[in-house]
């Protein structure tokens, strides 16, 4: 079987400013402040085959998302790299939809941004109302939209685009039942061609009928990657085991396990190679920033 995803220890760090100010100051400064961060993601590794379709599970905060979004190109990991052989699709509640666009123009748009024809475009719109099946509501801005709605929607598209590989980030879990099997019976059709999927979800039912492996994510941390069964049965027990704690108790082992994911932002600079200073292009980007600002201030100052 052929690698189709290579997950290489990545790293994703929000920088946390305890004010706007910092945040400015940060973007024309030359030398990086240390400042304090958030490592969503921390060393995460691993490969998935060809047709495989991979659960990922974890508390509320663990990655899950941030996760799903380095899958799939949606923001950049801080450090490592991620390779993926083919074209990914994020499906996610309203991810890629343009809120002030109706429903019928965010097709052509997104449509038009997986690369497919006027032609193409023409062909599937008619499907991909039917699968989305919100009446007229496919007539107005998707900010009228319910979150079921979104999700319909944007799940609709993403099928019809055709990705090689798919994301599916908890978007089943807004829709009806009918429509989640809906999705689950299309999710289906994708495995049985070969297609990779990765699932986030809440549900071990779903993780065990339907995905080979699952990644069990853990404040940041991949903790568990096996078969569906193992690692899904071990998550369950850590839930149980979690949900027996009090109130107090639960929210002490929070605290904890996110201290551990706070660091500055010099640390992973430490595990680069102690490069403290911006890179030249990070310097040109800031440079460039400030352009506009001192050509209008020596216009007015020469009272053009
Ligand atoms: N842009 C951001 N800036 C700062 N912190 C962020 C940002 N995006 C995510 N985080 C933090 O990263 C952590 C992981 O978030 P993420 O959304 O990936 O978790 P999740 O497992 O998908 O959670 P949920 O099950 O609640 O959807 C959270 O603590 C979140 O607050």
């Amino acid at each position: 079987m052929k690698v189709k995803v290579e997950v290489k220890n990545v790293y994703k760090s929000f920088e946390l400013h305890a004010q706007q100010s910092e945040k400015i100051f940060d973007l024309f400064s030359i030398k990086k402040k240390n400042r304090k961060e958030f490592l969503a993601v921390k060393d995460v590794s691993f490969k998935v085959y060809e047709g495989e379709t991979i659960g990922i599970v974890g508390l509320n905060g663990s990655g899950k998302s941030t996760l799903s979004n380095l899958l799939s190109q949606v923001i950049q990991p801080t450090q490592g790299e991620i390779e993926l052989k083919g074209v990914p699709s994020l499906i996610a509640i309203s991810a890629g939809l343009n809120n002030n666009l109706t429903g019928l123009e965010n097709i052509k748009l997104k449509c038009m941004m997986h690369g497919l024809s006027k032609r193409k475009i023409e062909e599937v719109t008619p499907s991909i109302i039917e699968f989305a099946d919100i009446g007229d509501y496919i007539e107005q801005p998707v900010k009228n939209y319910s979150s079921g709605m979104k999700s319909r929607l944007g799940f609709a598209i993403s099928v019809h685009t055709d990705p090689d590989i798919l994301i599916i980030d908890e978007a089943l879990s807004v829709g009806d039942s009918t429509f989640a099997r809906k999705c689950l019976d299309k999710m289906e059709e994708f495995k049985q061609r070969g297609k990779t999927i990765f699932f986030v979800s809440h549900s071990a039912g779903q993780m065990r009928t339907f995905c080979d492996k699952v990644i069990w994510m853990h404040y940041g941390e991949l903790k568990e990657f096996g078969s569906a069964e193992e690692v899904t049965t071990k998550y369950e027990e850590f839930t149980a085991w979690f949900n027996k704690l009090s109130i107090g108790q639960k929210k002490e082992h929070k605290k904890k396990m996110l201290a551990g994911q706070m660091r500055f932002n010099h640390y992973l600079e430490q595990v680069k190679s102690e490069k403290k200073h911006r890179s030249p292009v990070e310097l040109i980007k800031s440079v460039l920033v400030l352009l506009p600002l001192v050509i209008s201030t020596v216009l007015v100052l020469l009272g053009i």
